[in-house]
């Protein structure tokens, strides 16, 4: 059961009403189960457990240090993707020996930077950053522990903007290309090259492109083994999908007998980097409505959360369930509306022509399954302060990040000499 529901009336997280956090605090305000995390997290963890896996938590989904502390707790690793989630995963207690470092354009103070602070593996998208790595490596007297990640050419049949595995998506080294330059890795001095590497997309809620990636790369760890070259590793990257609307998704069984099928008897180490599998659904954006507006063809519910808080639905169209905080009666009248935020943009828009009971200025409402891609990809368009964010765990909650003041803001410009 979801950690955050209707109790007496009115929406909670865990045991602490939401009217609560935001009389203390105002709105908007991104709030977080720990309940909620430490089930999802478990639940995959107990579903791998039989397979050697590990799972790195994949910090860009949420890397709030309470969340990664709360996940590094139970176990979890970190996957990364530039140093500053590094430092980030570090502060949050998570130990260089459990950091994966992913991404297209690792720069080579990044390398170094990772390198020095001794991390478990650097997953190598291309053979040029795969010299400059060897090359970094060799000045610092060190070997970088690799896998390359390869792009094995699957249509993961979720969004445009968030898949990866395609030939044509910038991400991996082509599965054609991965035995010369993995050969290549094993003969680089500054390289001690583990395994491979893949992630074929995020929102995934069809197990087949799965299969299809995992079966690819399964061939090709038999492959590289049959020239003679040892493959240790594999990391099967993120991915699974969670349940905005309705749509029926990944089970995290289903996810572990694909992998299972496919790497079960190679004696391999793997790793799993889930994100939105684990937070996805543990967190929530609160607003409050500013004003209704009764347009000649629509109404609008103006609310003071805005894209630049949570950016899903105007950049992948996502879906958001929106609730109000008062639990409407069950046979509450429904109309259509807009709910929309104060910017000045159009596509400042959380929800078009949505079914919702009425709401008034100065109700509360909250925007479901905004734990993964939520408050990290937030920003202070149009001057608008970051919105704190709160974890509650039973029948406390606490501020993880302060509101940002106007003066934080604004004080980060600097006058040329000649204004
Ligand atoms: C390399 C890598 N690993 C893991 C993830 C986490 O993905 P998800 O949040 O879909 O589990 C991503 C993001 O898509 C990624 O790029
Ligand atoms: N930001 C995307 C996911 C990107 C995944 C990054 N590798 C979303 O909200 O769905």
């Amino acid at each position: 059961m979801s950690h955050f529901h209707y109790r007496d009336g009115a929406y909670h997280a865990e045991g602490v009403g939401l009217a609560e956090i935001a009389a203390a605090i105002g709105t908007p305000f991104y709030c977080y189960s720990t309940g909620q995390l430490s089930e999802n997290f478990g639940r995959f963890q107990d579903a791998l457990g039989g397979l050697n896996a590990r799972l790195y938590y994949s910090c860009k989904a949420n890397s709030n240090q309470a969340v990664i502390k709360t996940l590094a707790q139970l176990g979890a690793g970190a996957d990364v993707v530039s140093v500053g989630e590094m430092y980030r995963a570090l502060a949050a207690g998570i130990a260089a020996h459990d950091i994966v470092f992913a991404g297209v354009g690792k720069t080579r103070d990044e390398m170094w930077a990772a390198l020095e602070a001794g991390i478990y593996q650097f997953n190598v998208e291309s053979v040029g950053e795969l010299r400059a790595l060897n090359e970094v490596a060799l000045a610092l007297g060190k070997r970088a522990p690799v896998a390359l990640r390869i792009n094995p050419d699957v249509d993961a049949k979720t969004h445009a903007k968030i898949s990866t595995g395609k030939a044509e998506n910038k991400f991996g080294i082509d599965i054609d290309h991965a035995p010369a330059i993995y050969a290549e890795a094993a003969a680089l001095p500054g390289i001690a090259v583990k395994g491979l590497a893949c992630h074929i997309g995020s929102q995934l809620i069809d197990i087949a492109p799965f299969r299809a990636a995992f079966q690819k790369m399964a061939d090709l760890v038999k492959a590289l083994r049959g020239k003679g070259l040892a493959v240790e590793r594999v990391d099967l990257g993120g991915g699974v999908g969670i349940t905005y609307r309705d749509e029926q998704t990944i089970s995290f069984v289903d996810y572990t007998n694909a992998v299972a099928e496919n790497f079960g008897n190679l004696g391999l180490k793997l790793e799993a980097e889930p994100g939105r599998a684990i937070v996805g659904n543990a967190g929530i954006l609160v607003a409050r409505v500013i004003n209704v507006k009764e347009g000649v063809s629509r109404n609008f519910v103006i609310v003071d959360a805005a894209m630049n808080d949570l950016i899903r639905p105007t950049l992948y169209d996502a879906y958001h369930q929106i609730v109000p905080v008062i639990q409407p009666a069950d046979d509450a009248a429904v109309a259509k509306v807009d709910v929309v935020g104060p910017i000045c943009e159009t596509g400042d828009l959380f929800a078009e022509q949505r079914a919702l009971p009425p709401l008034a200025v100065g109700d509360l409402v909250v925007f479901r399954e905004a734990g993964a891609y939520g408050a990290v990809m937030s920003s202070t368009y149009n001057t608008r302060p970051l919105v704190p964010e709160v974890l509650v765990k039973g029948d406390k909650f606490e501020v993880v990040r302060p509101r940002q003041t106007y003066d934080a803001i604004i004080g980060q410009d600097i006058l040329p000499s000649w204004l």
